[in-house]
């Protein structure tokens, strides 16, 4: 070893270089799909999170939560003895990041506890928060995720402070590494300004999808105004496009803005220049702890985290109506904090309106609006609702109730999945509601109606994946249950080629109204006997499990506008693109993959299963490169790696597959199909299944990958 190198192998042990996907950033990121597996999970491979929360002592922890609100601890003195705002904060924030276009995001993870997000400039402090609930968390053990201790922390700050919530449900998993699959932007700077390189914003400030946020490391805007300049009106055009984003409507954004200020303060009392580096950079001896003030006092009323200063009410530690009140009644003048920050004050503010002081009540301080408080005031629609809600503070309560309810569960999915004694009866159209289905129907007597009903395998297997695959794991909606393709919107989206589909589904309704089985279930049925039929043509019996029991939703439980975000427009199991987008439709394929919750081997086998199938899209030529369309083979896999042929691109995606020797066109192929053969990883699953001894274990992959798609939202 020569001298002056490290003896320490780098690399493997102490940094990563160059990642595959910085020397080449075409290159696919499947690690996408291998995400959250026993490897990182601490816990055994059998524990199941749902059944071990059913066992915690709901009403201690409740309790416990309750007296925690008000133990100000020294290292990290509660506002006014009671930990309530900030408290809430973190929930907000925790779920906040939840955003409609890709369903990510959210509370439901606890990846609060992770980078980025734990260090976030936006979530400055709130290390503090998780670190004053693990005496809590630490005390209940299994039982409790921090995901849903994070989401029930800030709902029991409300109880504490006087609201009636509406209720909760446990039930959220924790994740043990940060989520790869989420795109938070992508600018290269904590809070770039619009216009900066890789700006989110275009146009007329068109924020880019999926993105809710208007800037990196911002839950929502930019509390001090549009890039940091106050302008009311502006703002609450940000407010209303991020709250839309996070499926929230007028009325909830106003209810959310208000109720959330209702309690609490804004940080600002000091030099943010002070402050060590955020938790993710912070020194060693920091232990995880970000934003610390070593020079100063740096604590209760001497911290700085938003930089504005300041309390929105006379008595932020209860829920009252002071917010509306105060908003409305007084003039507000556009001033700078102690730390720098753009904030709004009141003109002529009386004595007793004024705030105490968070760590001595004889002293009185100034109240505070953020720009987009005034908002809720100056945009002629807020407002609107603002004086409704002042007038009428009862509906002001039950309104942020509901919307406070619906922000830290949205992302949960259907109401099965919410566990514990205060899970609310009422079933909200938000949560996408199915009415349980029959389970003591005659399976066996459905299977046979479907054989003979004369459908075939493309098209019996094309509705059950169309019908399967608007699932996403990321919020658990869509799915087969409820059969909503016989709905609107789904009915009419081009990708399930609406003509096909209505012709499918008459003869499934049919046979399910003689049987007593949901079209749901039928429709599944139907896609699971085109599959076995298939494989038994490709010289292998299978028989696809099935579980009988999904419902049949009707309109009236479908709000069709949130339907929307889940129309595919690329679906690439289907060969099926409804126009060019900026990203490949490779990557498009890898995101469905994602959301469906599938590996990199399960996609492979649905691609190649669906290719010769003969269920792309329109059935289109390009793709299906087999000459026996409907025999569950492994052609694809075959003729993809088979050097008697090249691949000659011809425009648009499109790809001849030329026989080398004659030169004769032999089948076509689009950039999906050649991405199996083409990207390293993909290839070496595609050789797999190509090898001759590997038939009978490509259908067995394929239908354990196809069982696990029509099942994926079976909760
Ligand atoms: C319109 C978007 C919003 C903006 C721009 C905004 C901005 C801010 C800012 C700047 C702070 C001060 C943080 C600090 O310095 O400690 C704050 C605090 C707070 N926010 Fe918001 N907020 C918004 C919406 C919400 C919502 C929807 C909720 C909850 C429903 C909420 C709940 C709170 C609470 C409880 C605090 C007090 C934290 C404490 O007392 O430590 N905010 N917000």
């Amino acid at each position: 070893m020569s001298q002056g190198k490290c003896p320490v192998m780098h690399g493997s042990t102490t940094e990563s270089g160059m990642s595959n996907t910085e020397w080449w950033p075409k290159t696919l990121n499947l690690d996408i799909l291998h995400q959250h597996d026993t490897m990182t999970n601490p816990m055994a491979a059998d524990f199941n999170y749902a059944e071990a929360v059913k066992t915690l002592d709901f009403a201690a922890l409740k309790k416990d939560l309750l007296a925690l609100m008000t133990d100000s601890q020294e290292w990290w003195p509660a506002d006014w003895g009671h930990y309530g705002g900030l408290m809430i904060r973190m929930t907000w924030h925790a779920a906040g990041s939840y955003r409609i276009a890709d369903g990510r995001g959210g509370a439901g993870t606890g990846n609060l506890r992770f980078a980025p997000l734990n260090s976030w400039p936006d979530n400055t402090n709130l290390d503090k928060a998780r670190r004053l609930l693990w005496p809590i968390k630490k005390k209940y053990g299994n039982k409790l995720s921090w995901a849903d201790l994070i989401a029930y922390a800030g709902t029991m700050a409300y109880e504490s402070m006087g609201l009636n919530t509406y209720g909760f449900g446990f039930g959220r998993e924790d994740i043990w590494h940060p989520e790869k699959d989420t795109y938070w932007g992508s600018e290269k700077e904590w809070l770039a300004p619009s216009g900066s390189e890789n700006s989110r914003y275009s146009g007329e400030r068109d924020l880019e999808n999926p993105l809710a946020a208007v800037m990196m490391g911002l839950i929502y805007v930019n509390p001090e105004g549009v890039d940091g300049n106050p302008d009311p009106l502006k703002t609450a055009h940000d407010v209303r496009v991020t709250f839309e984003r996070m499926a929230m409507n007028d009325e909830e954004t106003v209810a959310l803005t208000a109720g959330g200020h209702t309690v609490g303060k804004c940080h600002g009392n000091g030099d943010a220049a002070l402050l060590s580096a955020e938790p993710e950079a912070g020194e060693i001896e920091d232990q995880g702890f970000g934003w610390l003030n070593k020079s100063k006092r740096g604590i209760g009323r001497d911290s700085v985290t938003s930089g504005i200063e300041g309390a929105w009410t006379t008595e932020p530690t209860q829920w009252d109506n002071g917010y509306f009140h105060l908003l409305l009644n007084y003039e507000w003048e556009s001033k700078k904090s102690p730390a720098g920050a753009w904030q709004w004050e009141p003109v002529d503010v009386k004595e007793e309106d004024k705030p105490a002081d968070v760590e001595d009540p004889s002293i009185r301080r100034n109240l505070v609006m953020t720009d987009a408080d005034m908002a809720m005031k100056m945009d002629p629609e807020y407002r609107k609702i603002s004086e409704r809600f002042y007038q009428d503070p009862e509906y002001f309560s039950q309104v942020f109730a509901r919307a406070w309810f619906k922000l830290t569960h949205r992302d949960m999915g259907p109401k099965a999945r919410y566990i514990g004694p205060d899970v609310p009866q009422e079933d909200l159209l938000w949560q996408d509601p199915v009415p349980k289905g029959n389970t003591s129907y005659d399976v066996q007597a459905v299977i046979e109606k479907i054989k003979s009903s004369g459908l075939s395998v493309s098209e019996m297997v094309s509705t059950a994946w169309d019908s399967a695959r608007t699932y996403r794991n990321s919020d658990k909606r869509g799915g087969a249950n409820g059969a909503r393709i016989r709905l609107a919107p789904q009915k009419d989206w081009p990708g399930n080629e609406p003509e096909r589909l209505a012709k499918v589904l008459s003869v499934l309704e049919n046979i399910a109204a003689d049987t007593g089985a949901s079209v749901a279930d039928v429709i599944v049925l139907a896609g699971n006997v085109g599959v076995e039929q298939a494989a038994s043509a490709a010289g292998v019996s299978v028989k696809v499990p099935f579980t009988p029991g999904r419902g049949d939703a009707s309109a009236e439980m479908t709000d069709e506008t949130s339907f929307e975000v889940l129309e595919p427009l690329h679906d690439g199991f289907r060969n099926w693109m409804k126009k060019d987008y900026v990203v490949s439709p490779e990557e498009m394929l890898l995101d469905r993959a994602q959301l469906m919750g599938l590996t990199a081997c399960e996609m492979t086998a649905l691609v190649g299963g669906m290719r010769v199938l003969g269920t792309n899209h329109g059935q289109s030529k390009h793709g299906v490169f087999t000459d026996n369309v409907g025999v569950l083979s492994n052609d694809f896999f075959i003729n993809l790696t088979d050097m008697q042929y090249r691949w000659q691109p011809t425009g648009d995606n499109v790809y001849d597959i030329v026989d080398r020797a004659s030169g004769a066109v032999k089948w076509t192929a689009t950039r999906v199909d050649l991405v199996f053969g083409s990207n390293s990883i993909l290839r070496a699953y595609a050789e797999v299944y190509a090898q001759d001894d590997n038939q009978e274990k490509f259908v067995n992959d394929f239908v354990a990958a196809w069982n696990k798609v029509m099942n994926a939202d079976m909760f």
